[in-house]
């Protein structure tokens, strides 16, 4: 049995349905539903503006929809606000990596422990998380002093550290070189499959959707315009026009 054959017997986690979102005269994203289960990874792509990070947004309580209703593990979560999302288990990375700079790499990471922690198991629970993406050696270095390469697993780590039962990672492999982004997939991978984390991913690098997705959602100008398994969304000539329309590389 494949791992979507296994989530798709579950009830899902994260159920999304006609999500509307408007700036002024433009629709960013328009009408969008799809739902997620729990350990499943989810592709997000589409081109430059397709309206992406705006549905993360969303889904995280940083905007609110115009139209359209979230659910997260049963619950109304349409309006809910960010902090609301942490502590239901929903963590997320930006595309903007901005760590606390004047933190160390541990102080950084308990922030979101704290939220449902005292300070001591804060601390610990902080502590495995950074051991866990790899950077135990630098737990006490202060974050504004990290390489490109460092914040971004540091980020993966703070969206880690509110417990998450999603994970929504934004462009987490843009600018690592081929051999972090073939650790970071085995990371990702192994947030799934041993814990059981739902995972989406807007992910501008194919071969790595390719590999983890069990699945990918396409929008093109805010409209989902596609969901199936990666091999056939590679291959519909509608996600092709998209692209081949689009200024992306
Ligand atoms: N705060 C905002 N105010 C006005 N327009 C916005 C705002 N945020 C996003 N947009 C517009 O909404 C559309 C969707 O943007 P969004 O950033 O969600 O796209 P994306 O798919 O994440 O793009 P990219 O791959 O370039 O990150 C774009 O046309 C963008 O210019």
């Amino acid at each position: 049995m494949n791992p979507t054959e296994v989530t798709a017997k579950l009830p899902p986690l994260l159920k999304v349905e006609g999500l509307l979102r408007r700036f002024g005269g433009l629709v960013a994203v328009n009408k969008v539903s799809f739902e997620v289960g729990p350990g499943e990874i989810v592709g997000l792509i589409g081109p430059n503006g397709a309206g992406k990070t705006t549905l993360f947004n969303i889904i995280s309580g940083h905007l609110e929809a115009d139209e359209g209703r979230i659910e997260f593990d049963g619950s109304d979560m349409t309006h809910a606000r960010a902090p609301r999302w942490a502590k239901a288990g929903v963590g997320r990375t930006f595309q903007i990596v901005k760590p606390l700079t004047s933190l160390t790499v541990l102080e950084n990471v308990m922030v979101g422990a704290l939220l449902k922690n005292k300070p001591a198991q804060a601390r610990k629970q902080a502590a495995a998380i950074v051991e866990r993406v790899g950077m135990g050696p630098l737990m006490d270095r202060l974050a504004g002093s990290l390489t490109l390469e460092s914040r971004k697993r540091l980020e993966l780590a703070r969206a880690l550290s509110v417990q998450p039962r999603l994970l929504l990672l934004d462009e987490i492999l843009a600018g690592l070189n081929p051999s972090e982004i073939e650790e970071s997939i085995h990371l990702i991978r192994s947030f799934a499959r041993a814990d059981g984390l739902a995972v989406i991913m807007i992910e501008h690098n194919l071969h790595a959707v390719m590999s983890l997705a069990d699945r990918v959602v396409v929008l093109d100008y805010g409209v989902k315009i596609a969901e199936d398994l990666p091999k056939v969304v590679v291959q519909d000539p509608k996600v092709i026009a998209a692209y081949l329309g689009s200024d992306d590389e």
